[in-house]
């Protein structure tokens, strides 16, 4: 399933990197879910299609003799088998697909992502104390249709090495790191973007790389690929030609890929289903006696070609023969910002940040307003899926000078996808904006147009008497928010209640799965609104039965939102939870609740929590968790500024009033979703 990322909630910008902008207008996908290269090219305003791949990572390291050539070689299987299905599965062909795969090395080791907390252990406590390795292989296919319907494709690919050095680590620390949960889905056990940066001493070279993705080297290959015609050009044929010398073999559907282990490779990847299954061990010895970086008996392949000459002299990457020298890759250059950025980068850089956050608001609002006007569901229902301008100026009802603005406006986000003069829905909207998408944000989407624009609008006045505007953008004073504003007519509250929702089915599965609750058979969403967060709870947790518990205006409404597949084991109750009895419950759930209300109410509910609490019991805390400096995440501060009488907290100081209420906090889990979450066992009761 797809992992929906929804922390990068930037949206795209107007001025570009001008590498990057040679990318407008093509079809371009990343073949991996990762979350962090999905960030890292969302924030150069990269504009991409996500499609994950479904190559198994099952080669056979020992084939490999370094272990860049390795992660190079999976990068490369895996962008051509998506470059290989789209034409046939979606019906479209990309212009650019690119794969990417990293691995850490240690003691001649390859460390992928650990299968378990104990693997999670082995690998940590071997990075302890010492420095590693963490190669990124990239490959960049660019596909061309040629006129008989067939599609060449072609393969650029290279890596990137940093250094990393560990600290010594204690197992109380490791085991506190891997019980945060951050380790799993991470190559070598750690995320040094999060948690995991506090192991790490110091980084030589791309710190980025270390995250997942070698943006700066990324950037000088595509200057290398779309840039100087003279340097290297695109032949008629498509056949890329550095210097008019040296070329790559091009690759045509009915051929795979370019050696034969990766064409043995490929043929064995996909199961019956074509669904991806991840490699069953993730430690492997790569050929010992050989250096683990790169060595100088690596084959020359277009990588180091390339590189020579993108990289314009800069030979402190490159041997004589242009092969990557052993450990040569930045080494000794501490890790600032970027160390390969000259001034006029920076200033591009800076220009392009700038205008992201002054243009930001027209972005929201093209969303708002396409969504508003039901174009995405209208150019799903027409019959090919497809519209022109001037049908949907007249299925909206607006003029087509207008709709024509909206339309480009919404292809430059990444909404909409235009080819000749018909407009499609994007993969993007297809997945989140489309009304009755799995993962709608319609909801979310109209409650923001509706209740948080107006709002912001009066930020001034906000800013200065340090109280919410709901006077000046509604017309009336509001001091219960949930009463006097959500739940005053029927119609805002439902729209309240979607919003809700929306968020809900997003974020609630990697919030349900955060902890193991095996040993707990009841639980109370307080707060749980339409119920979506506790229909996931028991879906994941087979013994568990969850009660939601909210307001009566709310808990009347609910059955709009009861999915057909309704489990009985989720029920309502209605209630005021500063005042009436709480149900019984092993653990209580509190997601998006704590936010909403200052210290001191929090203390009143928390105390209720703690009586009503059977033995052993837990509270379970769902949050955006603010980082302990306060300096991120921004979609929570940038929430704060229209909030009542809440406070958004990091989760120490969650941790701090549940401590004041006698739970200890055993769990703290950072989702990379929307919600973090955390686990606060009453007390003397250990719960694991
Ligand atoms: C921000 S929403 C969160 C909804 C849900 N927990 C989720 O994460 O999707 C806050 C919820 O708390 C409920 N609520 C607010 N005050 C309440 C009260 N005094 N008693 C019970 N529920 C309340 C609201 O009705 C609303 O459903």
């Amino acid at each position: 399933m797809f992992n929906c990322y929804v922390r990068s909630y930037k949206f795209t910008m107007v001025l570009m990197n001008p590498v990057i902008s040679k990318l407008t207008g093509k079809l371009v996908v990343l073949a991996s879910s990762s979350p962090r290269r999905l960030e890292i090219l969302t924030n150069v305003g990269l504009r991409f299609e996500v499609v994950p791949s479904w190559f198994k990572e099952t080669l056979d390291k020992r084939l490999f003799e370094t272990p860049h050539e390795y992660a190079v070689e999976n990068a490369k299987l895996k962008a051509l088998e998506v470059a290989k299905r789209m034409p046939y599965k979606h019906l479209k062909t990309p212009d650019i697909v690119i794969g990417a795969d990293t691995v850490v090395t240690v003691d001649g080791l390859i460390l992928e992502k650990p299968v378990d907390k104990q693997d999670a252990y082995r690998m940590l406590s071997r990075l302890s104390g010492k420095e590693h390795s963490v190669f990124t292989g990239v490959a960049i296919i660019l596909c061309h249709e040629k006129k008989d319907g067939e599609i060449n494709y072609q393969v650029i690919d290279f890596y990137e090495e940093t250094k990393v050095k560990f600290a010594n680590l204690s197992d109380d620390l490791l085991w506190e790191y891997i019980n945060s949960g951050e380790p799993m889905d991470k190559a070598g056990g750690y995320g040094i973007q999060a948690l995991g940066g506090m192991l790490v001493e110091y980084v030589h070279g791309d710190f980025l790389n270390v995250v997942g993705f070698p943006l700066n080297h990324f950037c000088k290959k595509l200057g290398v690929i779309f840039s100087p015609p003279n340097t290297l050009g695109l032949s008629p044929q498509g056949s890329l030609t550095p210097n008019g010398s040296q070329t790559r073999p091009v690759e045509t559907a009915s051929s795979v890929a370019s050696s034969p282990s990766a064409t043995q490779a490929y043929n064995s990847v996909l199961d019956s289903e074509g669904q991806h299954s991840p490699s069953a061990s993730p430690v492997h010895k790569v050929k010992q006696g050989e250096s683990a970086v790169g060595g100088r008996d690596a084959p020359q392949t277009l990588v180091s070609s390339l590189s020579k000459c993108s990289e314009n002299g800069e030979v402190k990457h490159l041997d004589n023969s242009g092969l990557m020298a052993p450990g040569a890759t930045n080494k000794g250059t501490k890790w600032t910002q970027n160390a390969n950025h000259s001034e006029k980068d920076d200033c591009i850089e800076g220009m392009r940040k700038m205008t992201e956050l002054i243009d930001g608001f027209k972005a929201s609002k093209a969303l708002f307003t396409a969504s508003e006007l039901h174009v995405f569901d209208m150019l799903r229902s027409s019959k090919t899926g497809e519209l022109q301008v001037e049908d949907v100026a007249r299925e909206i009802k607006a003029s087509v000078k207008g709709t024509e603005r909206l339309l480009e406006a919404c292809v430059s986000l990444g909404l909409l996808q235009r080819k000749g003069k018909e407009y499609t829905n994007s993969e993007l909207s297809r997945r989140f904006l489309l009304s009755d998408a799995s993962y709608s944000l319609q909801g979310y989407i109209q409650h923001c147009n509706e209740m948080v624009w107006p709002l912001f609008s009066y930020l001034e006045s906000a800013v200065k008497e340090g109280t919410n505007q709901h006077e000046k953008a509604f017309g009336k004073t509001s001091d219960n928010l949930f009463q006097d504003t959500y739940y005053s007519r029927n119609e805002v509250k439902l729209r309240f209640m979607k919003a809700m929702h929306s968020i809900a089915i997003v974020s609630s599965r990697d919030v349900a799965m955060a902890f193991d609750l095996s040993q707990y058979t009841t639980a109370c969403d307080l707060g749980g609104c339409t119920g979506a967060m506790a229909y996931e709870f028991v879906k994941v947790h087979p013994g568990l039965s969850v009660t939601v518990f909210d307001l009566p205006e709310v808990i009347e409404m609910s059955d709009h939102f009861r999915p057909h597949d309704a489990d009985n084991r989720v029920s309502f109750v209605a209630g005021d939870f500063f005042k009436d009895e709480l149900p019984k419950a092993d653990i209580y759930i509190l997601a998006r609740i704590l936010h909403d209300w200052s210290d001191e109410k929090v203390h009143i509910l928390l105390s209720k929590i703690s009586k009503a609490c059977s033995s052993g019991g837990c509270v379970l805390v769902s949050e955006i968790f603010l980082d302990e400096d306060r300096t991120g995440p921004g979609r929570g501060l940038l929430q704060a500024l229209s909030m009542t009488e809440g406070i958004q907290r990091s989760a120490s100081e969650y941790s701090f009033l549940l401590k004041s209420q006698g739970f200890t906090t055993t769990h703290v889990k950072h989702t990379h979703n929307i919600l973090d979450a955390m686990l606060c066992v009453k007390e003397g009761l250990g719960n694991q």
